[in-house]
């Protein structure tokens, strides 16, 4: 189970989102909604762990949190399953089976990372959460380049594979993933006080 407690997260030191409160129990996925800006990839990143919350608590069961970002993570030089087999090898698991088809990766297991297509490189980035057995995912849209089939594959995965193994995700999408009774939290409300002005901060990759 994920639970965010009194969260505010901030970039460059300002605050963008306060005192956020919400559960996400094993199965189910939250869709956090908002326009461009108000701030779900720092909220993700900081749900991760990745920068710390300015307040509040965050807790969920220690090593099984994972982030996706919007770049893929790929390595041009290696094939596709060479790839994957790189990422069981990091987190020390076993490729499940039916991984390649699940992706649509299967006619494209001996090609290089670097040759694939935007839409195929992001196939291959979600794969990777098929990989590493992490059960709290944070992805932020997860679709991007995706065609209309390999949404729904993915939203295929993330129910019938992630969600129903008791995995839990909290996704940023602009994309309607289909998913059912999936609760959606919309961010606007949450936004900080619209004076608050800062410097930069390093910009997320
Ligand atoms: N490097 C940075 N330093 C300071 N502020 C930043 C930096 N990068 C982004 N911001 C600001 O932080 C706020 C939140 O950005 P964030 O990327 O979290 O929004 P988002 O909701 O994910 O946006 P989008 O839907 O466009 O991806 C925005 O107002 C943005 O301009």
């Amino acid at each position: 189970m994920l639970q965010v407690r009194d969260v505010t997260c901030a970039r460059g030191g300002v605050p963008v989102l306060s005192n956020l409160n919400f559960t996400v129990k094993a199965g189910q996925a939250l869709i956090l909604r908002g326009p461009n800006g108000i701030g779900k990839t720092t909220l993700l990143r900081t749900l991760a762990g990745l920068q710390p919350a300015i307040a509040g608590e965050i807790n969920y069961p220690e090593d099984e949190g994972a982030y996706a970002s919007h770049a893929d993570g790929i390595k041009s030089a290696l094939s596709v399953a060479e790839n994957l087999a790189f990422w069981a090898d990091v987190y020390g698991t076993a490729l499940p089976d039916d991984l390649y088809a699940a992706f649509d990766l299967t006619d494209l297991k001996h090609r290089l990372g670097g040759t694939l297509s935007a839409g195929q490189k992001r196939r291959l980035g979600l794969a990777r959460l098929g990989v590493i057995g992490r059960k709290v995912l944070f992805l932020d849209e997860p679709t991007v380049s995706l065609d209309g089939f390999s949404v729904k594959l993915f939203a295929k995965w993330l129910q019938q594979t992630h969600l129903a193994s008791g995995g839990l995700a909290v996704i940023a999408t602009h994309v309607d993933l289909g998913l059912d009774t999936a609760p959606t939290l919309a961010l606007e409300p949450f936004k900080s006080a619209p004076d608050a002005s800062g410097g930069s901060d390093e910009a997320f990759l």
